[in-house]
């Protein structure tokens, strides 16, 4: 295959050579690193990395294709959301020739249609070394003769951009659960779906607390979790009642944003499937899947609130609950898809949650 040179360019002037795989048009956004050695049609098609130019530092990519645009439950069967979400992909080995039972086009193939830039024959490793030591920084993916702006999607609201524009409803199960969609991952609309739930997905910024429920989550999102107003104010009124809350990720942020602590943004974030977490209070640890560049500040969780899970890498918040009431959520991704299911528990425990809440 005869494949164009492109150009990585960080925005503390490092460059890196490669060559175009996917879309040749020019891009940029935030340099993100995810160490996960499988799961990249799951990740281009997660909404939290909306704006965000992927690395993936498992070196070969592409064998096993990309999956078709299978339906059920009116969510695609294979993909996180119904579109691609990242800004570029880069990679070091790509493979155009794949083998997989549900593998229906070539990554690449994937990529152009979709529109978005691919990189292969990039250095990963000594790129992640470059952001872990420097951290985040902006990039631009730019051809010959091109050039674009460096952008920070994290000035940006993403949230509004990958969110729900209308109410919709999924199954039909005993629970009413209302799903404030920032960003949301299928994988997590199938797990409330097998759990007896009707899901009732609005958008991020929807007055939900009107509706009637018995079961309130927050899902995942792209960008700075501040960015998230209207979603803050909604559930800083939803927390001082007492229906059952769970809250994954930018749910996690934004439920402690509420209860008035801080985040921040991480040197680099966590990406990856193997991101151990403790259980605070127990011996228990868990290996999850995460997709994170900002995070809670412990030290700034009040009175009723109290951090659930660390990670145990760098001891940062890995989730919050509630002293007494049924509210709880995780800076992980118990939904994994892709990654160990080791906490889907989480799920079990919120309807357990709001089971307790009718029997009162
Ligand atoms: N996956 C997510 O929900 C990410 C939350 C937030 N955008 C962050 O990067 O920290």
């Amino acid at each position: 295959m005869d494949l164009k040179n492109v150009k990585l360019v960080l925005e503390d002037g490092t460059e890196f050579i490669g060559k175009s795989f996917g879309y040749e048009g020019c891009s940029a956004g935030e340099v993100v690193f995810n160490t996960a050695m499988t799961g990249y049609p799951e990740s281009l098609t997660d909404p939290s990395y909306r704006g965000q130019l992927l690395v993936l530092t498992y070196p070969l990519i592409g064998n096993y294709g990309v999956p078709g645009a299978n339906q059920e439950d009116n969510l695609f069967k294979f993909y996180e959301s119904d579109q691609l979400h990242i800004d570029g992909l880069i990679i070091s080995d790509y493979s155009e020739e794949y083998s997989h039972w549900n593998a229906n086009e070539s990554l690449g193939d994937w990529l152009k249609r979709n529109k978005v830039p691919g990189i292969t024959g990039i250095d990963t490793r000594a790129l992640t070394k470059i952001l872990r030591e420097r951290g985040a920084m902006m990039g631009k993916i730019v051809f010959e003769g091109e050039d674009i702006a460096f952008r920070d999607p994290n000035k940006e609201n993403l949230v509004d951009q990958v969110s729900t524009k209308d109410v919709k409803i999924y199954g039909e199960g005993r629970h009413r659960v209302v799903l404030v969609d920032c960003g949301v991952k299928n994988n997590i609309i199938r797990n409330l779906i097998k759990r007896d739930v009707t899901v009732v997905r609005v958008p991020w910024n929807y007055n939900f607390l009107n509706e009637e429920y018995d079961g309130l989550f927050i899902s995942n999102g792209p960008g700075d979790p501040k960015m998230c107003e209207a979603t803050i104010n909604h559930l800083k009124v939803a927390i001082t009642q007492d229906k059952p809350i769970m809250g994954i990720c930018l749910g996690n942020q934004l439920l402690s944003l509420a209860s008035g602590a801080n985040t921040y943004k991480l040197k680099y974030g966590h990406r990856s499937h193997n991101q151990p977490v403790l259980q605070v209070g127990t011996n228990r640890a868990f290996v999850t899947s995460q997709n994170h560049g900002f995070a809670i500040d412990n030290n700034t969780l009040s009175g009723d609130w109290e951090p659930y899970f660390i990670n145990l890498n760098d001891g940062t918040n890995e989730g919050v609950r509630h002293k007494t009431k049924r509210i709880f959520s995780a800076q992980f991704h118990p939904e994994a898809s892709s990654g160990p299911t080791d906490t889907e528990f989480l799920f079990d425990d919120f309807i357990r949650n709001i089971e307790a809440f009718k029997a009162e």
